[in-house]
């Protein structure tokens, strides 16, 4: 069993990264994605937040208004504070739960995709702690360009997450997301190689592509 951590600046490729690992036989666990759930219509941890921050995050049909809460927890650092207290518990318990049934099922390659990994000190959590590293500047054009947010959104957002020499500090492995995807792509191959090389990666992993 390998236990994987994979994280990375907003827009760095990490999520892309992943999309490879995934197709090469890899079982992922999206942290982000699990905490689009604990936040989801009905849950407590919706109603935390609504508690935190009023109704005004809600959108008319009683969901989270994910703009609304990003305006205000991107520009004050008490208040991203309050969200991440509730919501980064929740999300450490979920991402337990699915890898012990990944595990179960089979997988011996489970991989944490975390945007936060390093700022909520679980660099020593994994067995390799891989790092995609791009250009904040870059990063700020994929946004921009890719995601529809105001260059100053942008900078906001890097500005809430670790320098990226800390979280290089952190890496055992450091990939550079700078280049086109399919370098990107080249680079995780090589990775998955090595972890696959004597060991069987996973019930249903399908064979490298080339
Ligand atoms: C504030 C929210 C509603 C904004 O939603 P939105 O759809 O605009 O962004 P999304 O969730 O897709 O996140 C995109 C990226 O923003 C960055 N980001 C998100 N939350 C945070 C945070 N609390 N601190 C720093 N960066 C963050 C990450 O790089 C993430 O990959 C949402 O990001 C949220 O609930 N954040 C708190 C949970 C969290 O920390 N998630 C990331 C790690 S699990
Ligand atoms: N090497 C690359 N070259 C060009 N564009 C890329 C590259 N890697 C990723 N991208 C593009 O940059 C954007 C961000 O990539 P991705 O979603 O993988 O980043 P991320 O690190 O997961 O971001 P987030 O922290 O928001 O989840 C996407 O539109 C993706 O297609």
């Amino acid at each position: 069993m390998l236990r994987v951590g994979l994280t990375g600046g907003i827009a760095s490729g990490k999520s892309t990264a992943a999309a490879r690992l995934v197709e090469l036989g890899a079982a992922v666990v999206d942290h982000d994605l699990l905490a689009r759930e604990v936040l989801g219509p009905g849950t407590r941890g919706l109603r935390a937040v609504v508690h935190a921050f009023g109704p005004e995050v809600l959108d008319a049909d009683g969901a989270l208004d994910r703009a609304a809460l990003a305006a205000v927890v991107f520009g004050d650092p008490a208040a991203r504070e309050r969200l991440n207290a509730v919501v980064h518990p929740r999300v450490r318990w979920s991402a337990g739960e699915r890898e012990a049934e990944l595990l179960a099922g089979g997988h011996h390659v489970v991989v944490h995709d975390i945007p936060l990994l390093v700022e909520t000190g679980q660099a020593g959590h994994f067995d390799v702690l891989v790092v995609v590293d791009a250009p904040a500047e870059l990063r700020v054009d994929r946004l921009v360009d890719g995601r529809g947010l105001t260059e100053e959104d942008a900078w906001a957002r890097i500005a809430a997450q670790a320098a990226d020499d800390e979280r290089r500090a952190a890496a055992d492995v450091v990939l550079d997301g700078s280049r086109r995807i399919s370098d990107l792509h080249a680079q995780v191959d090589e990775l998955w190689r090595g972890w696959t090389q004597h060991a069987p990666a996973g019930p249903t992993a399908p064979h490298p592509q080339a």
